[in-house]
């Protein structure tokens, strides 16, 4: 069931290695069937170098495993939150990737401080509150999501133009079209990351692009005046 999908989050799981974003096992990636309502996830603990399209875990969104003999990615059901609550997206990753996670830890949002940022995020992409010890205790993970879907509503944040969070004290999630999609607004995260940490060093005042130029090179590539379509 799902062969093609599995192939395709495979393969996107695969992409984390290749683009630096993990070390040993400390990242995933999962991708949804929106007609059939059924998300296919990577492994839990599966080392890359031994991971095979298989082993691949099939669910439903209430995260009943329907096929796979291995156990479901431990972030599992953070990802089905964003599946749930953010019905454009079809793929969610999640990565312990060190510049994002560098952010998170210091609960900063990476500021929109260029057009290397405005190019794929419109504006800032945020950091969640802290999480509550009660939080922690009872449903970490699906509360996890929860405290996203939160910031995105309560800072007025479209998740299709800004498709990243840092969790506070925790790490980077993104979301996309695809899974592959997904993946790709992790490598820019991680980039921007890096960039605007030095930035910061180096000038921690006006570090914010000015709104023309953020609106410029975002609207030019997203949305309906864009000239080569949507990336
Ligand atoms: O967030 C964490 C650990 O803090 C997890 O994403 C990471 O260890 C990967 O876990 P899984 O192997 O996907 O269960």
């Amino acid at each position: 069931m799902l062969e093609k999908l599995k192939q395709e989050v495979y393969e996107a799981n695969m992409l984390l290695p290749k683009y630096n974003l993990v070390t040993f096992t400390w990242g995933n990636v999962s991708g949804i069937d929106r007609e059939k309502n059924l998300v296919v996830i990577k492994p839990s603990g599966v080392a890359y170098e031994e991971l095979t399209p298989e082993q691949m875990v099939v669910l439903d969104l209430e995260g009943n495993i329907v096929e796979g003999d291995l156990n479901p990615s431990s972030d599992t059901a953070t990802h089905l939150v964003l599946y749930k609550h953010f019905p454009e997206i079809q793929g969610v990753v999640h990565t312990h990737s060190p510049w994002a996670v560098t952010f998170a830890q210091a609960g900063l949002d990476v500021p929109a401080a260029g057009t290397t940022h405005a190019d794929t995020f419109y504006g800032p992409v945020p950091v969640t509150r802290k999480m509550k010890e009660s939080e922690v205790v009872h449903d970490y993970e699906k509360q996890t999501g929860d405290v996203i879907v939160e910031t995105f509503e309560e800072r007025k944040i479209n998740p299709s133009e800004v498709p990243a969070v840092l969790v506070n004290d925790h790490g980077p999630f993104t979301w996309g079209k695809s899974a592959e999609d997904a993946v790709h607004h992790a490598v820019v995260l991680e980039e921007v990351s890096k960039m605007t940490y030095h930035t910061l060093q180096l000038n921690p005042h006006q570090i914010d692009m000015d709104s023309y130029l953020l609106d410029k090179h975002y609207l030019r590539k997203h949305g309906k005046n864009a000239y080569y379509g949507q990336q």
